[in-house]
């Protein structure tokens, strides 16, 4: 043995050649954490020592080669001065320099994937071998940085300036075949073959019939490119580049501009100009927001794991309503696995529910991502029924029809008579009270909240909400079942909204509010699309549905009349009135033309402002800002609320919620990411300009004390 340590190892194998292995102790993947990379240092030191030694392959004990970077390091690391940040990655690629300038020749036999920092040592070594199965690919921009490790600087030195461009700023994991092609690999073998592939390579190269030097050294030199195709290789990267990821995240564009500030330098000093970018980007708030999301979603799926043991199987569903979500959680059940029982008391409900499950079927098997066998046997998945016939062999049933109280009591009852007792039963509802309903029910404790986001297929969350009485097994089931139709499940607590429809609709306050006071709503919407929102509010309320909306409100005005009561009539009353129902009736705040694609697309109306009139009882002048303010402010409390109130378990869990279910801007993390980003103490000084507005902009007290101690909701 020539290196022992608790994440790599070296021994020789044969002939001088030796093997140096990744194999993180305790933890089912390698990760490039601290703790590795000195003990790759210390590897590659141990290798300059020996002189027996004539060359290297570098393999993985595990099922895959390294997954990137520790994250979980990043926070405390991110969080260090900027010329830290460039300090410790360029100690950092001294030891990578070093081991690609081994007088040895090496090799990488990559199996299962090599991510990140994981790529990156490959791309130090000589050679690369990939296994068939295997990925790799440099996803950091994913969370707001570059590659730090040397991968801006060595990729498009191996692989050429424009596919390191599209591998960078795309951030998406490559097939083998593609990595050949591209040159990013020497070589792609079958699976069981890449240890003996990667040996055979090492030896000829010990023999000269293969020239390790040459491959070398174009990564210690400048970019082989001139000057007029320097020019054209980045200049239209960055346009194309900055139109894909928009103006919020600026990690791919900097990408580009790392690679061609240091395009006609050698390996040291591109490698400074590579950290003085990373450690910038390292700094921003994207960065901590981005950073912050993937720990949050770790933490989701940490929780939800738990669940398992619990969980009962469903090998068989039923949903009840084939309407929108109906038809849409049918598809999705179907699609992941589960067949699934469509019932619905009229015929063309349920002709309705199939037609678009096999609407969305046909887009998958057109874009390639699915046979038409596995759509044929997706759509026999779902069995359409008028009855309750095949309820007995039913292990979970997901209610969805209209939402109303009195309706959704008398199915509940109904259907709970025609399953076993050990079926759970769960509510699709979106801002009836789970305990509520569980009152209409002989066994309250098999029942919980399933509530999903619409359109199913695309929204990531599911809301599991636990009733009063609902048991761990009813929640834990339905847990498993939402991970199963491959959505996140984030468990809440029952209140009237939930946590999602909670805090959307003092939002919408925000909106009634400002068109009260003579905003226009075309304004609003592009300023909070700029701020980061998929859609504003005016186009989300439209998208949605008025009646939704409308009805919502009320709900919602019951459950927290202090805040959430208008006083006056709305811009959404007075649409919902008109018959403006949005989308659906081809006009709300907008008129929905039919494009070339059959898509609706909004074009402005008169008529709307029209009737707008009737609500606008002053007229203000407002900044951008203090639009974005009015808007974000309630939304923010409300989850402050939510998490204070238990609603929510964490603030980690709050954040995701809002991300995955109404497309809160990722960059910015979540609501409480976002306050903690704007300062407590600052967030608390901006709703306090607003205090005229009433209960919806008040801090709560808890609040007020984390200002003042200066407290964050993320450490
Ligand atoms: N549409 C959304 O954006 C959305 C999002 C999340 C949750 N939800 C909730 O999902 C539920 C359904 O909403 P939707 O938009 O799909 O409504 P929808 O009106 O499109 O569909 C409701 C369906 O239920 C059927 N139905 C009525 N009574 C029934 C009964 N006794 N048995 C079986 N079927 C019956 C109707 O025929 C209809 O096909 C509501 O509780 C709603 O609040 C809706």
């Amino acid at each position: 043995m020539i290196y022992e340590g608790k994440a790599i190892t070296v021994q020789g194998l044969e002939d001088g050649i030796v093997e140096l292995r990744f194999d993180l102790q305790g933890e089912s993947v390698n990760k490039f954490n601290s703790a590795t990379l000195s003990e790759l240092d210390a590897a590659v030191q141990a290798i300059q020592n020996n002189a027996d030694v004539k060359g290297v392959v570098v393999t993985s004990g595990k099922d895959v080669f390294i997954v990137g970077a520790d994250i979980t390091e990043f926070v405390s690391t991110f969080k260090l001065p900027e010329e830290d940040l460039v300090a410790g990655n360029l100690s950092a690629n001294k030891i990578f320099n070093a081991f690609e300038d081994l007088n040895v020749p090496t090799v990488a036999a990559i199996n299962g994937i090599a991510l990140g920092g994981g790529l990156e040592m490959c791309l130090a070594a000589d050679f690369r071998v990939m296994a068939a199965s295997a990925k790799i690919g440099l996803p950091e921009v994913k969370l707001g940085i570059y590659p730090g490790f040397g991968g801006t600087v060595r990729l498009p030195r191996i692989i050429g300036v424009d596919n390191a461009i599209e591998w960078i700023c795309g951030g998406s994991e490559q097939r083998a075949d593609k990595a050949l092609k591209a040159g990013a690999v020497d070589a792609v073998v079958a699976d069981d073959k890449l240890k003996a592939a990667a040996i055979d390579v090492i030896k000829r190269a010990i023999a000269g019939e293969l020239d390790y030097k040459a491959k070398r050294q174009p990564k210690l030199e400048k970019i082989k490119l001139n000057t007029i195709e320097q020019m054209m290789a980045f200049e239209t990267s960055k346009g194309f580049v900055a139109g894909q990821a928009g103006p919020n995240y600026p990690a791919p564009v900097e990408a580009i501009k790392t690679i061609q500030k240091a395009a006609n330098h050698g390996r040291e000093k591109a490698l400074e100009v590579e950290a003085a970018g990373f450690a910038k980007l390292a700094k921003t708030s994207v960065a901590a927001s981005l950073v912050g999301l993937f720990l949050n979603d770790q933490v989701l799926k940490h929780k939800a794991k738990k669940y398992d043991k619990q969980a009962a199987d469903v090998n068989l569903a039923a949903v009840l309503g084939a309407g929108i979500m109906g038809g849409g959680i049918a598809y999705q059940s179907a699609v992941k696995g589960t067949p699934i029982l469509m019932k619905d008391i009229r015929e063309e409900g349920i002709q309705l529910g199939l037609d678009e499950a096999s609407k969305l079927l046909g887009k998958r098997v057109a874009k390639g991502r699915m046979k038409p066998e596995q759509m044929a046997k997706a759509l026999n998945a779902i069995r359409p029924t008028m009855s309750y016939g095949d309820f007995k062999e039913v292990d979970l049933v997901v209610e969805a029809v209209v939402e109303n109280p009195k309706v959704k009591h008398a199915v509940l009852a109904e259907v709970e008579g025609q399953v076993t007792e050990d079926t759970i039963i769960t509510s699709n509802t979106s801002t009836i009270s789970i305990t509520y309903l569980a009152e209409a029910l002989k066994r309250p404790e098999n029942f919980c909240g399933m509530h999903f986001f619409n359109p199913v297929h695309m929204m990531p969350l599911v809301e599991v909400i636990r009733g009063e009485k609902s048991s761990e097994k009813a929640v834990a089931t339905t847990v498993a079942y939402a991970k199963k139709m491959g959505k996140t499940p984030v468990v809440v607590n029952d209140c009237p909204g939930f946590l999602v429809n909670r805090v959307l609709f003092p939002y919408f306050g925000g909106f009634a509010r400002l068109i009260g006071m003579g905003a226009d709503f075309q304004r609003v919407d592009k300023i909070m699309e700029k701020f980061g929102w998929p859609m504003g509010p005016a186009y989300l309320m439209d998208v949605v549905g008025m009646d939704t909306g409308h009805h919502g409100r009320d709900v919602m005005a019951e459950g927290y009349p202090d805040r959430m009561a208008d006083k006056t009539r709305t811009a959404v009353d007075v649409m919902y009135d008109a018959g403006r129902l949005g989308q659906k009736t081809g006009s709300g705040f907008y008129a929905y033309e039919m494009d070339k694609k059959g898509k609706p697309k909004k074009v402005v109306d008169a008529k709307a402002y029209e009737l707008l009139k009737e609500v606008v009882l002053e007229q203000r002048e407002f900044t951008d800002e203090e639009i974005i303010e009015i808007m974000m402010v309630p939304l923010c409390l409300e989850t402050v609320r939510c998490l204070e109130d238990g609603i929510v378990e964490s603030a980690a869990d709050a954040d995701m919620g809002l991300v995955y279910g109404i497309g809160f801007p990722p960059f910015r993390g979540g609501a409480l990411r976002y306050i903690d980003t704007l300062g407590v103490a600052e967030f608390v000084a901006i709703a306090d300009k607003y205090a005229e507005f009433g209960a919806m902009y008040a801090p709560t007290e808890k609040l007020r004390e984390m200002a003042k101690n200066g407290q964050k909701f993320f450490g």
